[in-house]
This record gives C-alpha cells, sequence and structure tokens, in this order.
C-alpha cells in the first residue's frame, strides 16, 4: 500500500512520524510533499527511504490513500491542482473539520474519508475521528481503519457532531493542557514549589487518570466520588471549582462551534463562491 501526504506541517508531520514509528508503514511506503519543501526535505533526511516530491500532482498519483493535512482554506488550492489526476479507486482522506464531506464530494471523483487526528496519536494513543463518504465501501474502511489503528483508536461520528468530537478528541489536549498550567502556575505562585517538580506531578496525575478512566473502570463522576471522602480535603477543592467553572465549557462550545459555523461558510465561498457576507 502507498500512502501520500500532502502537507507536513504540525499535524502532516506527526502523523507520517506515528505511522513509521509505530511500524504501520515503512518509509517507502510514504510519498511526501509540503508547500515550503524545506519542512518536507527535513522529514525525508530523519527517515531514509521516504519519498520526497515537489508536487502535489506527483504524491497524488503515487498514492493509494491520500492524506490531505494542508488548513481549511488552504484545501482548494490543492483540490483544484489534482482533481483531474485523482481516481475513483482512490482514497482521499481529509484531516480538518470544516471541509465537509458533500464539499469534497462535489468537486472529486474519489473516495472519501474524513479522519481528525489528535496529537495524542503522536504516541499512538487517543481517537481518530472517522466520517465516511457512501463513496467507501466496507473493505476501504476496513483498510483505511487498520492503518489508523496502529496509532490511535479510529472512533466513527456523525459529520453533525464533529465539531463536539474534534473539541473533545483533538483540542482537548490543549484545554487540558492549559488546565494543567494555571495549576501548575498556581501550585508555584502560592507555595514555591519548583515549576520542574509541580510539573512532573501534574503530568504523571493525569496520565494515571487517563488509565483509570479508560481502562480502570471509572468515570469522571465515580472517579471524583472515590478521592472526595466527605468531609474532606478534596470536597473543598472540588466545591470551588464547581463555582469557578459554572457555563464555562457551555461558553467554550458555544464559541468553537460559532467559529466552525464561520469557517465552514469561508470554506464554501472559497470553494463554490457562495454564501458568506
Ligand atoms: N494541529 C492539530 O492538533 C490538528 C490539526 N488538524 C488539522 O490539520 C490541518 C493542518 O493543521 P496544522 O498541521 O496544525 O497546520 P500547519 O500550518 O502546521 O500545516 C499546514 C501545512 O500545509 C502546507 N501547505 C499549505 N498549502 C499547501 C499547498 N497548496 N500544497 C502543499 N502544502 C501546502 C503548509 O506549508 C504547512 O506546512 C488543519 O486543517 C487542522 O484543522 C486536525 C486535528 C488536529
Ligand atoms: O479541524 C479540527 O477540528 C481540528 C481540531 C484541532 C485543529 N483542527
Amino acid at each position: 500500500m502507498k500512502v501520500g501526504f500532502i502537507g507536513t506541517g504540525s499535524m502532516g508531520r506527526i502523523m507520517i512520524e506515528a505511522f513509521i514509528q509505530s511500524g504501520a508503514l515503512h518509509p517507502g511506503q510514504i510519498t511526501i510533499t509540503n508547500r515550503t519543501i524545506a519542512k518536507a526535505e527535513q522529514l525525508a533526511m530523519i527517515y531514509p527511504g521516504l519519498q520526497l516530491s515537489h508536487s502535489n500532482v506527483d504524491v497524488t498519483l503515487q498514492s493509494d490513500i491520500l492524506f490531505i493535512c494542508v488548513k481549511p482554506l488552504e484545501y482548494k488550492t490543492v483540490l483544484v491542482q489534482i482533481k483531474e489526476h485523482i481516481k475513483q479507486l482512490q482514497i482521499l482522506v481529509s484531516i480538518t473539520s470544516p471541509v465537509l464531506i458533500r464539499h469534497l464530494e462535489e468537486l472529486l471523483p474519489c473516495k472519501i474519508a474524513k479522519v481528525i487526528p489528535s496529537i495524542t496519536n503522536y504516541v499512538s494513543s487517543g481517537a481518530a475521528l472517522c466520517i465516511y463518504s457512501e463513496r467507501m465501501t466496507n473493505a476501504d474502511i476496513e483498510v483505511l481503519e487498520r492503518l489508523l489503528s496502529h496509532i490511535s483508536s479510529p472512533i466513527r461520528v456523525a459529520e453533525t457532531h464533529t465539531r463536539i468530537s474534534s473539541d473533545l478528541s483533538s483540542c482537548g489536549p490543549a484545554f487540558l493542557s492549559l488546565f494543567l498550567q494555571k495549576f501548575i502556575d498556581a501550585a508555584v505562585e502560592e507555595t514555591g514549589m519548583s515549576k520542574v517538580d509541580a510539573t512532573l506531578l501534574a503530568s504523571e496525575m493525569l496520565l494515571g487518570t487517563g488509565k483509570l478512566l479508560t481502562t480502570g473502570g471509572f468515570t469522571p463522576l465515580t472517579l471524583q466520588q472515590q478521592v472526595a471522602v466527605p468531609g474532606g480535603i478534596t470536597a473543598e477543592g472540588l466545591r470551588i471549582m464547581e463555582k469557578e467553572l459554572r457555563g464555562m465549557f457551555n461558553n467554550l462550545i458555544r464559541t468553537t462551534h460559532n467559529k466552525y459555523d464561520e469557517d465552514v461558510a469561508k470554506v464554501e465561498a472559497a470553494f463554490f463562491g457562495t454564501k458568506v457576507e
């Protein structure tokens, strides 16, 4: 199987490295390109055998599965370049949420999947959110999910829930990291503890909490109940958090959804010249 990547910025690079490091693909199976070619060249130097190309069309021609890893408003340029060259049996994978399956179907003759990865895939964990065009057969889906399962848990979601799923799975690592950073900064400010020690403790705690919630049989609620013994110290901390965080996540979710709606409208305008004031 030959796999291509157009775009080797932050997420393209993470996926390429994760596929190689997990043993899912050997470098010789992968062809890459990037607008600023130096970024792709750097990767090709690190992984001998990785095929470097200077042309999006060339990568398209060489790939059974083609990952498009550019920003939403950069899709149009790439798709216009490749649409005459991509064949019905090839699978194009978009990794961004605001480019909808129907946008891609309208422009391209090939099989289409939307797979929203997460930075957590870099360490072969976390989800890959999967949404499929009806052009994907069960066999196509099996091939793609077998590949993705080396670096993630492929989880199928409805396209109408892409944004919220992506908030949790793909933006979540950044949201949780801000939360930890605030916790760490406060620990340092309030007690004089070293930032290195506080960061180590917080990170180990997060890893352990993730394990308890995924394989340890806990839910977020039962975990709180287990730790917060009645009348204890944790309960006091939880009381403060309940008060301070009230409405915060609703606000966050409304904000990401508004931004998503704006991005979808911009993508539509870029693709079809409509629908943006
Ligand atoms: N960063 C993250 O954690 C996640 C990102 N994504 C999605 O991944 C996509 C890429 O995001 P990042 O990697 O963070 O952005 P980035 O800006 O780091 O990477 C985009 C790359 O595409 C290249 N590029 C742009 N136009 C091109 C063209 N016409 N031909 C070839 N290459 C071109 C750029 O040079 C750049 O290296 C976005 O659509 C984003 O929504 C999805 C899930 C998580
Ligand atoms: O398109 C998305 O939803 C992802 C999540 C993080 C960045 N882009």
